[in-house]
């Protein structure tokens, strides 16, 4: 057991799915994984080991934010020997081309993170998805049928800003879309020499206005999932 995961020694699998939403981790494993067994309820932030075409696979909720994910990925690499991990988020478009359900592979992530400001004093850092890991899932994507977007993405500390304007300075220099967790997560997977993705799904939309609730966002992004555990397989 770790200070926040109470899997034993081996209960967790070398490659591991990363939503925010723990919810999200169950609906996984119930819907995608055979023969899922929980390893984790500390905090409610539900993990599962269990198959996926033969490939052994777990998925473990992550929280909000980068101090909550860098926890787990903390943990999952240093006590549990996590080689390859894969968040499956959510995020907010920043351009209009990119559509709400549109899946987003994060090739590089942009941040306003202070944990990042204070690990590269007067410096900057930037973080970058694992190419093997990136190119597999767009290989993958393109098998599905799908044609995920691929860019750089903007991992921000603070949901609500405020200044509503905030994320303009970012969509005028290309970035995609804005979550919570890329940044640490990449950063951490390279400190320790570990693979790390993200892809995220578009849950609302900055430019237009437009949301989904928080049940589809729960349970029909499949896209991403299925995007991710053929990348693993
Ligand atoms: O759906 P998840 O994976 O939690 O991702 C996004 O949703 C949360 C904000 O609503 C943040 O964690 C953000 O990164
Ligand atoms: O972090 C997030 C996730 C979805 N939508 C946003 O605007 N921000």
């Amino acid at each position: 057991m770790s200070i926040h995961i109470g899997a034993k020694p081996g209960a967790i699998a070398e490659t591991v799915l990363l939503p925010g939403d723990p919810l999200r981790a169950k609906f996984i494993a119930e819907n995608f994984l055979e023969d899922a067994v929980g390893y984790n309820e500390v905090r409610g932030m539900y993990g599962f080991t269990g198959f996926y075409k033969g490939e052994r696979i777990s998925v473990q909720g992550t929280g909000m934010g980068i101090p909550s994910i860098s926890i787990y990925v903390n943990e999952l690499i240093t006590q549990y020997g996590v080689k390859r991990l894969i968040r499956t988020g959510t995020c907010g478009s920043l351009q209009e081309n990119v559509k709400v359900k549109d899946v987003i592979l994060a090739m590089a992530v942009s941040h306003d993170s202070n944990i990042n400001a204070q690990r590269f004093p007067g410096m900057t850092y930037a973080p970058t998805a694992d190419f093997a890991l990136l190119q597999q899932a767009y290989a993958a994507a393109a098998k599905l049928g799908i044609k995920p977007k691929v860019g750089n993405v903007l991992t921000s500390d603070t949901f609500y800003h405020d200044d509503p304007d905030y994320w303009k300075r970012w969509a005028a220099y290309g970035v995609l879309a804005v979550e919570m967790e890329t940044a640490g997560l990449y950063t951490l997977a390279a400190k320790y020499g570990v693979q790390a993705l993200t892809i995220v799904t578009v849950s609302d939309h900055l430019v237009t206005g437009e949301a989904t609730t928080a049940e589809e966002r729960q349970t029909t992004f499949t896209q991403m999932m299925n995007i991710a555990l053929e990348t693993v397989k």
